[in-house]
């Protein structure tokens, strides 16, 4: 758990400084006044990757100093950990020194936002990047060769492009995206098994129905790169695209039977996008052995008094959660949210900080 956060030039907060006691804490303020960034600089600060950009100058603030910088500690179960992260931009707006080496051991994240929709309802980039992000904690290796396919597959569809592009090179390329990519396949194949029973069951809590809840992996090369890049490799060369790949895989969501982004109503997609981050949670520990931080954006004031309450008894009571909201009136009517700290959030400022 995180017990300090402190950020310089993050966002609208020019310094911030939070300690945190272990059951989390409930950020309260109106609109655009900086609560998403706090769990951001989270985010950022645990497992160098914000779910809301990839653009690092985005999280500069404006008319700041030209970078960030974010620090803090997390005791764990047996030792203590401190992070750091500083990025400074270069002239041209590219991050001239990124933060240092990543932290496989890094501590265990799940997000929670109302953009989880897009879970759902979204393009099957989103749901890849859901398993992404899981398997980046708990596949040792998946990162690597998450980065080491999408380095090939660019360099690849580059030489596409040419006019006579030389076979040879674009072989060597396929040969990168079939070993790094049955990587990720299999890995993926074991993610979905992980995720799937306890996904099913936190539909059912949460939606207080017997809802039948299907992930169906579905790898876009099969299970056999190889045979699939032969099979489409003509194919591929005529029109100048990587069809087959792991950059092309989806997962299935189905309710009933049913495809859930077609069929589901809104109240079950938005329950099934919850189901999926309780999920990944569940598998997080389960995994590692440890429970992740939970950082839920803004989601309970959407949420009917019913579901609320579910998604708190689901919610693991000895994890840390980081809850922004707008509105206040559910907090003291929701059991679970003891032993969290309350503050108040206003343009880039923070009620309570330390220095
Ligand atoms: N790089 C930046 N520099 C300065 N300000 C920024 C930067 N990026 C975003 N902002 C501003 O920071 C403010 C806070 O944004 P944030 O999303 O954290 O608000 P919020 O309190 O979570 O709002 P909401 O309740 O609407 O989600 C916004 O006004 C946004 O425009």
């Amino acid at each position: 758990m995180i017990r300090t956060l402190r950020a310089v030039d993050f966002r609208c907060f020019s310094g911030l400084g939070l300690e945190i006691p272990e059951g989390g804490a409930v950020f309260t303020g109106d609109n655009a006044q900086g609560k998403t960034s706090i769990l951001e600089a989270v985010c950022v600060l645990v497992r160098l990757h914000s779910p809301r950009t990839r653009k690092v100058p985005a999280m500069c603030r404006m008319g700041g100093a030209g970078g960030f910088g974010i620090a803090g500690e997390a005791w764990g179960q047996e030792r203590r950990v401190r992070w750091q992260r500083a990025f400074e931009l270069a002239v041209d707006g590219e991050p001239r020194e990124g933060a240092g080496s990543y932290l496989s051991d890094g501590g265990l994240i799940v997000w929670m936002g109302n953009e989880d929709l897009e879970l759902v309802r979204g393009a099957a980039e989103t749901r890849r990047h859901y398993l992404d992000f899981i398997g980046s904690q708990v596949e040792p290796g998946y990162r690597t060769a998450l980065a080491r396919y999408r380095r090939a597959l660019k360099a690849k569809n580059l030489l596409l492009k040419d006019l006579r592009p030389r076979e040879e090179e674009l072989r060597s390329y396929e040969e990168v995206m079939i070993s790094e990519g049955t990587l990720l396949v299999e890995a993926r194949t074991r993610l979905v098994e992980l995720i799937s029973p306890r996904a099913a069951d936190s539909q059912r809590e949460v939606s207080g129905k017997e809802e039948l809840l299907g992930l169906e992996y579905r790898p876009a090369g099969g299970h056999d790169l190889r045979l699939a890049l032969e099979q489409a490799r003509d194919r591929e060369r005529r029109q100048r695209q990587s069809f087959v790949g792991p950059h092309r895989d989806d997962l299935l969501l189905s309710i009933n039977g049913l495809p859930a982004g077609e069929f589901a109503s809104e109240g079950q997609q938005r329950t099934l996008a919850l189901a999926l981050k309780l999920a990944q949670g569940e598998a997080l520990a389960a995994v590692r052995g440890s429970l992740p931080v939970y950082l839920i954006d803004d989601v309970f004031g959407e949420l009917d008094p019913g579901r609320r309450n579910a998604v708190l008894r689901v919610l693991p009571g000895a994890a840390q959660k980081w809850i922004t909201t707008t509105h206040l009136g559910w907090l003291n009517e929701s059991a679970g949210l003891e032993g969290m700290a309350r503050f108040a959030v206003k343009a880039g400022s923070v009620a309570n900080a330390i220095d």
